[in-house]
């Protein structure tokens, strides 16, 4: 079955549709992804939602869905852009193979692309909108990812709790990562779940000794209605920030954020810990950065850097016990290493409540 993918700029490449025919174009802004492995995770990533994912590994599909990768209860991509796709997955026991996935949601998997092709044009141009359809001459819409109200159709509706352990975690759910919730409870932590416009007060009842802003879709300035509520919130708890909650702690305390020409997707993105000196290979999934230069009055430094293009990777704050990164400690798709930014928080609560005591 002959489809198409046109990109805004006017581009068009032929492919070949493995999953069912489709009775609508779809539209989305396109993106890639790095990574060899790891698409289950890019597809359930609720940060996703909208976009429509190119992945540069040429075979894709080959271990299939299994149960353990899901990121969330359903994949938030648009559409699926491959060279070649749904390989043989039978020695790894999956349950379902990645086209029968993405056919139970409605999710086209467009393979035979000159994927290179196409991320060459994102690489000089930007990530677009772009759309999948049976139609050869369809005109892509130009202004349609923008003005979702992205967040709120991805974030819990209700509080949810998980886990017992000694720590109580509040996690603002943009659009959460199983995996965030995952290290947290691995940490020992009790974790409760929150909307993401959740209030001070509301916060306060429940009591946290912490509170995590999660990833999620979008620009973060469609949430400047809620900056202010965010920053009174971390100036009372420890918190740490991952991806958009990174971007968000930058705004809510007076910085800008700008998006990138095509930003970062991958599982070998090397970061620098100013502090430490040390090295990461981090996993990420992002097309907005922090702007370096709006962060003199806000109390914020730069902690973590991108060592390929110098971006802001993560911030700490001079007085208070706030740590961020743009990357994702949670991740599995490949590297691992970052995880113990989990244990540094937890350390950071607990120095926190030591320091509180001390002071009552
Ligand atoms: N993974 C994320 O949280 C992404 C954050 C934001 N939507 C961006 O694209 O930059």
């Amino acid at each position: 079955m002959k489809n198409y993918l046109h990109l805004s700029n006017g581009q068009s490449f032929e492919g070949k549709l493995l999953t069912k025919e489709m009775n609508d174009t779809v539209q989305g802004e396109i993106v890639f992804f790095t990574g060899m492995t790891g698409y289950q995770e890019v597809l359930t990533d609720p940060s996703y939602k909208n976009q429509i994912v190119v992945f540069t590994y040429p075979l894709i599909g080959n271990y299939g869905i299994n149960n353990e990768d899901f990121e969330s209860r359903k994949p938030h991509v648009a559409g699926v852009i491959v060279y070649q796709g749904d390989m043989s997955y039978s020695h790894f026991q999956a349950r379902h193979s990645l086209k029968d996935y993405l056919d139970k949601w409605n999710i086209p998997l467009l393979s035979q692309i000159d994927t290179r092709a196409v991320v060459k044009t994102i690489r000089t141009s930007g990530s677009m909108e772009a759309a999948i359809t049976p139609d050869p001459s369809y005109k892509v819409v130009t202004d349609y990812y923008e003005n979702t109200q992205i967040v709120s159709e991805v974030s819990s509706k209700e509080i949810t709790s998980y886990g017992n352990g000694t720590k109580h975690i509040v996690l603002f759910d943009f659009g959460y990562k199983k995996s965030i919730l995952d290290s947290l409870l691995s940490q020992n932590c009790q974790v409760t779940i929150v909307p993401y416009d959740t209030d001070l007060q509301t916060i306060q009842n429940l009591n946290p000794d912490g509170v995590v802003l999660s990833n999620g879709p979008g620009d973060p300035k469609q949430l400047n209605h809620l900056f202010l509520n965010f920053k009174n919130i971390l100036t009372q708890y420890p918190a740490m920030g991952i991806c958009l909650g990174h971007q968000l702690v930058a705004l809510a305390f007076g910085g800008d954020t700008k998006k990138m020409l095509f930003g970062h997707r991958g599982a070998n993105q090397p970061i620098v810990d100013l502090k430490t000196k040390r090295v990461y290979m981090s996993s990420q999934n992002h097309s907005y950065e922090v702007s370096e230069g709006s962060l003199s009055n806000t109390g914020l430094q730069v902690r973590f850097r991108n060592v390929n293009d110098g971006t802001v990777e993560g911030l700490v704050h001079a007085e208070l016990p706030i740590i961020t990164t743009q990357y994702h400690p949670e991740a599995n798709p490949g590297p691992v290493e970052s995880v113990e930014h989990f244990t540094d928080f937890l350390q950071m609560i607990n120095d926190y409540s030591g320091r509180e005591k001390a002071y009552a």
